[in-house]
C-alpha cells in the first residue's frame, strides 16, 4: 500500500520505517528541513535502538522517501498524522496547533476514498471535529483515530508487535477498518488483538492508559515517601505487592518519577479536557499523581543538600544520566535534567554526563556543564547522583569510582544499584524510599 506519515519525530520516523519493513511504500513528511535531510540520507535524527538499521534497510528498498512538501502525500491511500501535541505554554491543555495545521495542509491533496489516520495523542473530541472538517472539504475521504502506545527505547518492537491495535472509526467505519487491517495485516495475522470502536473511546483509551501508568508510578512513589519516614524499604515493598498478579511488578519502580514527552503532558491535558467537559472531578486524582511526581524531584535536591551538610553551594556534584529514561536521548520533562538544573541554581558545580542525551540537554540548558565520561563527571565530586539508570551506570564498580571522587557519597535516584555492594566498598549510599 502507498502510505504517508506526516510528522517524523520519535513516533513518525519509527512508524514510517516500520511500515516499509511490512512491505508498504511510504513518504515521510515533516516541516523540519534538517530532520528530513537526515532521514533522506538514511540517518536517524534521534537515538532509538534498532532505528538506524531499520532506516538503512528501508531506504535500500527504494520504498521510503522523505519530503518537506505535503503535496508529496498525494497518491497515498492512508495518511498517518504523527505530529506533536505538546503542553500549551501557560496551561495544562494540549496544543493542537500542529495537528490542525497538518490536517489542514493535507486536505487539498486528499482523494475520495483516502483514509487519514490520527496517531498523535489528542484530547477527546478532536477526531470528531477533524472528521467534520475533512468531510466538508473532501467528500469521500475518511478519518480514523489509531492511537500509538510505543515506548521510547523499544519503539521498533512496539510498533511491529504492539500489545493491541485500537481503531476509532465513524459509524459507517467498515471501509476505514478494512484499510487499517490491510496496513497491519502482518501483526493481525500473528494474533495481535484489535479493538474497533468510536472516536471518543479510542481517544480516551490512549489517555486512560497513560494516566493508569502515571498513577502506578506515583502510587509507588507515595509509598516511598512513607518508607522514608518509617525506615521501610520501597523496593522490597514493590517486590512483595508486585507478586500479587492483580497488581504486577511492572511500572512499580520507585525513584525520581516519570518524565518524557508523554506521561506528564498527557495527564495534564486530560485534566484540562475533563475540566472543559465539566467532568473535572472524575480525574481530579491526577492532580495528586502529578504533585507526588514533582515532589520526588524536590526530595532528590533536598537529599543532595542533606549529604553535603545542608547546602550544595560550591559543592561538586556529578550527575550520571540526564535523559528521562535509559535507551533514549529524549530530555523532554526529564526528572534528571530538572534536578541537575535545580542544583546548579543552588550554586553547585554540576558535572553532567549521559551516553546519548547531552546534545538535547545542552539545547535546553546551555549554561550547565556537560562532560563525556563518568571519570570527568565524578572527578573531585562531593556527591555522585545516579539520575537515569543506563546499563553502564548500573554496572559501575564502586572501587573504580573511588579513585575519582573526593567523597564516597552516592545518591541513587532510580533504586538501580545494590546498596550492599556500595556500602561494602566504603560508600555512603542513599536512595529514595529506602534507608
Ligand atoms: N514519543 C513517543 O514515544 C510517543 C508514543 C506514543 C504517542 N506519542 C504521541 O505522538 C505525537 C508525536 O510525538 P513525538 O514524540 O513523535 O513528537 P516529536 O516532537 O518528536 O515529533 C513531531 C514532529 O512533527 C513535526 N511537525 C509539526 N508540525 C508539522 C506539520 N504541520 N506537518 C508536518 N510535520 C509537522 C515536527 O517537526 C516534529 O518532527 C504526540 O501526540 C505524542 O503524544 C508519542
Ligand atoms: O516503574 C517505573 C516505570 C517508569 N518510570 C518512569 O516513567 C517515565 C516514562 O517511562 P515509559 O512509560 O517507559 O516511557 P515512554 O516512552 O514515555 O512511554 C509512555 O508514553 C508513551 C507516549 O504516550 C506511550 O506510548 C507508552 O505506552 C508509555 O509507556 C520515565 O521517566 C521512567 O523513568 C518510573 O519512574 N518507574
Amino acid at each position: 500500500m502507498q502510505l504517508s506519515v506526516i510528522g517524523c519525530g520519535y513516533l513518525g520516523a519509527v512508524h514510517a520505517a516500520c511500515m516499509v519493513s511490512l512491505g508498504h511504500e511510504v513518504v515521510g513528511i515533516d516541516v523540519d528541513p534538517d530532520k528530513i535531510k537526515a532521514l533522506a540520507n538514511g540517518d536517524a535524527p534521534f537515538f532509538e535502538p534498532g532505528l538506524p538499521e531499520l532506516l538503512r534497510t528501508a531506504m535500500g528498498t527504494g520504498r521510503l522517501s522523505f519530503s518537506t512538501d505535503i503535496a508529496d502525500a498525494h497518491g497515498a491511500q492512508v495518511h498517518f498524522v504523527c505530529v506533536g501535541t505538546p503542553q500549551k505554554a501557560g496551561s495544562n491543555a494540549a496544543d493542537l496547533t500542529y495537528v490542525d495545521a497538518s490536517v489542514t495542509s493535507l486536505i487539498p491533496h486528499l482523494r475520495a476514498g483516502d483514509l487519514v489516520v490520527g496517531k498523535s495523542t489528542v484530547p477527546v473530541g478532536t477526531a470528531a471535529r477533524l472528521a467534520a472538517q475533512i468531510a466538508a472539504e473532501t467528500p469521500g475521504a475518511m478519518l480514523a483515530w489509531n492511537p500509538e502506545f510505543l515506548r521510547e527505547g523499544y519503539a521498533v518492537q512496539d510498533t511491529l508487535t504492539p500489545d493491541r491495535f485500537v481503531y476509532g472509526v465513524p459509524e459507517d467505519g467498515s471501509a476505514a477498518t478494512a484499510l487499517l487491517d490491510t496496513v497491519y495485516a502482518q501483526a493481525l495475522a500473528a494474533g495481535t488483538p484489535r479493538i474497533v470502536t468510536d472516536y471518543a473511546t479510542a481517544e480516551l483509551v490512549k489517555v486512560a492508559a497513560n494516566s493508569f501508568l502515571a498513577t502506578k508510578i506515583s502510587f509507588i512513589n507515595a509509598m516511598a515517601e512513607l518508607c522514608e519516614v518509617t525506615g521501610a524499604d520501597v523496593t522490597e515493598l514493590a517486590d512483595a505487592i508486585g507478586l500479587d498478579e492483580r497488581i504486577g511488578r511492572r511500572f512499580l519502580n520507585a525513584g525520581l518519577g516519570f518524565g518524557g514527552g508523554c506521561l506528564p503532558k498527557d495527564i495534564r491535558a486530560f485534566m484540562a479536557r475533563a475540566d472543559e467537559l465539566g467532568a473535572d472531578q472524575a480525574v481530579g486524582f491526577l492532580r495528586e499523581v502529578d504533585a507526588i511526581n514533582t515532589r520526588r524531584r524536590v526530595r532528590m535536591v533536598d537529599l543532595a543538600r542533606e549529604v553535603n551538610g545542608g547546602s550544595v553551594e560550591g559543592k561538586r556534584i556529578a550527575v550520571l544520566g540526564v535523559t528521562f529514561k535509559p535507551n533514549s536521548d529524549d530530555v523532554r520533562d526529564s526528572p534528571a535534567l530538572d534536578v541537575a538544573a535545580q542544583l546548579a541554581r543552588l550554586g553547585a558545580h554540576v558535572m553532567i554526563t549521559d551516553p546519548e542525551g547531552i546534545d538535547n540537554a545542552r539545547r535546553r540548558h546551555p549554561h550547565l556543564t556537560y562532560v563525556s565520561t563518568v571519570a570527568e563527571a565524578t572527578a573531585g565530586a562531593d556527591a555522585v547522583l545516579l539520575l537515569t539508570e543506563w546499563r553502564e551506570y548500573r554496572d559501575l564498580d564502586p572501587a573504580v569510582l573511588t579513585k575519582f571522587v573526593s567523597s564516597r557519597t552516592i545518591l541513587d535516584g532510580r533504586n538501580a544499584l545494590d546498596p550492599a555492594v556500595w556500602r561494602a566498598a566504603g560508600w555512603s549510599y542513599r536512595a529514595l524510599g529506602r534507608q
